[in-house]
């Protein structure tokens, strides 16, 4: 059940008591106010003494919108295989948020969980990913949602049916008080030099040269390849700098971080899997990438040059068809243009095409989430023997690095983008990552260069200046 702010909070836990003890079921209880404005980034710092490795940020592109989370009041994970890891959360969120009182609420405000998925269960894992499930969400206790210059706080609560009156009004009073977030003064511009580095190129050339061949022999159209670069900074990364950095850097992509322990999976990715507001669905096709011009001459230049190369639109369709499909069965009246246009993000520009449509009764985020995941920008087509072939060829586990990552509420609403230009921090070290479609033409050497383009945005948000050299 799940109550918000309007009557006293004392009023609700007594109601939420009762009915967790009726059905010896716990029960969610969630209060959101309105606030005077906090920099999300404050608040997300000021979770360090009570809540460090179990925060999240998000903000979706020039910060229309941010939800920072602070505590994990619920944890959903699961390490199934396949579509069972996304239905197995669904389940057991349905099941926790069966029994609803809703009132008026701003979406984006209240319960929700945040969290994600692993790119592929079935490629086995290594050291890196070790603490990271193929499916975890949150509920956060704390969450600052920022919409349209408004800020809300919600504060959540599980209730179990043997929990005590008085200690659970102290838990709304706590929160409640500790808003005073103290301002202090993020330096985005401090410099954090890279001690050592990482490369893994060898190898990754090889497995291209290979894909190209095995498309050019008709096995398979089109499969996405990543690499990993590992690197060791002078000091310890704050995650808080670097979502700062992203956000100042990046401000036409979603800056995610999804704090694990000691480990925060965190970047700035330009592409939405798929959004739904009540019925409302969009999703965008991203593929086909160019460099970004040093004059705005020469950036238009590269921008039409991009719409109008064979290579980059055939790697572009492959992507609009397979979400056309995908969405077909599970949405009415999809809407998706002929051609696409071209997106820009400071260091690269790509193809775009959005697609929207109208949710079908009975489809859910979370099924659109498992039908459209990977599409082919991110793993290839034919989708299971894309699959087959990164899991043969890249030298590397990708863990949640090209997945799925977002969040979603008790009334489906929700958005998912694919965590590319991302990296996994932990002390002083990172391991980002970078992919890139390889198709017949793909050629090994500027493919690499275009995975340097990519490493980009993460390293100059951990560095503080643009490196040059992986
Ligand atoms: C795989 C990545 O990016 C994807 C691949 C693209 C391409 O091949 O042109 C473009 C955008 C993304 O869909 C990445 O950034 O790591």
């Amino acid at each position: 059940m799940l109550t918000t702010l309007d009557h006293t909070i004392r009023e609700k836990i007594i109601h939420s008591l009762e009915e967790a003890r009726r059905t010896n079921q716990s029960v969610i209880v969630s209060a959101v106010k309105e606030v005077d404005a906090i920099n999300p980034l404050h608040f997300y710092t000021s979770g360090e003494s009570l809540s460090l490795g179990e925060r999240f940020f998000w903000s979706t592109p020039k910060e229309n919108y941010t939800l920072v989370g602070l505590g994990n009041e619920l944890v959903l994970e699961n390490n199934n295989q396949s579509y069972e890891r996304f239905q197995k959360i669904e389940t057991q969120w349905k099941q926790i948020t069966k029994t609803v009182i809703s009132h008026e609420r701003l979406i984006g405000t209240g319960p929700l969980l945040f969290g994600g998925f692993s790119f592929d269960p079935l490629k086995e894992k290594g050291p890196l990913w070790n603490s990271f499930s193929e499916a975890k969400f949150v509920l956060p206790t704390r969450m600052l949602t920022v919409k349209d210059n408004r800020t809300f706080l919600t504060i959540n609560k599980l209730i179990s049916p043997n929990d005590q009156l008085e200690v659970c009004v102290k838990h709304f009073e706590k929160y409640t008080e500790q808003l005073n977030v103290i301002p202090f003064h993020i330096d985005c511009e401090k410099g954090n030099e890279f001690a050592s580095i990482e490369l893994k190129t060898a190898e990754w050339v090889e497995a291209v040269q290979q894909a190209t061949e095995d498309i050019r022999a008709n096995e398979i159209d089109k499969v996405v390849l990543a690499r990993e670069v590992h690197l060791e900074f002078t000091n310890n990364i704050n995650s808080y700098e670097v979502i700062g950095r992203l956000q100042l850097e990046q401000p036409t992509s979603f800056v995610f971080c999804f704090e694990n322990g000691l480990q925060q999976f965190l970047g700035a990715t330009p592409e939405r899997l798929v959004k739904k507001e009540e019925n409302q669905v969009l999703s965008t096709c991203l593929a086909g990438s160019i460099n970004r011009g040093s004059t705005s001459y020469e950036d238009k230049y590269y921008g039409e040059q991009l719409l109008s190369d064979d290579k980059n639109l055939h790697e572009h369709y492959i992507v609009v068809k397979m979400i056309k499909e995908a969405l077909e069965s599970c949405c009415y009246d999809l809407n998706v243009p002929a051609n696409p246009q071209v997106l820009k993000t400071k260091n690269i520009q790509h193809l775009y095409t959005p697609v929207r449509g109208f949710a079908k009764e009975g489809h859910s985020l979370l099924s659109m989430v498992a039908r459209l995941h990977p599409t082919p920008a991110l793993g290839g087509y034919p989708k299971e023997k894309a699959l087959e072939k990164i899991r043969a060829l890249e030298p590397m586990h990708r863990g949640w690095y090209a997945a799925p990552i977002g969040w979603f509420d008790h009334e489906d609403n929700g958005e998912f983008v694919v965590a590319i230009r991302s990296g996994l921090v932990e002390k002083n070290r990172a391991a980002l990552f970078a992919g890139c479609g390889i198709v017949k033409d793909s050629q090994p050497e500027s493919e690499y260069l275009e995975t340097k383009m990519k490493l980009k945005p993460m390293l100059s948000a951990l560095g503080g200046k643009e490196y040059d050299g992986c």
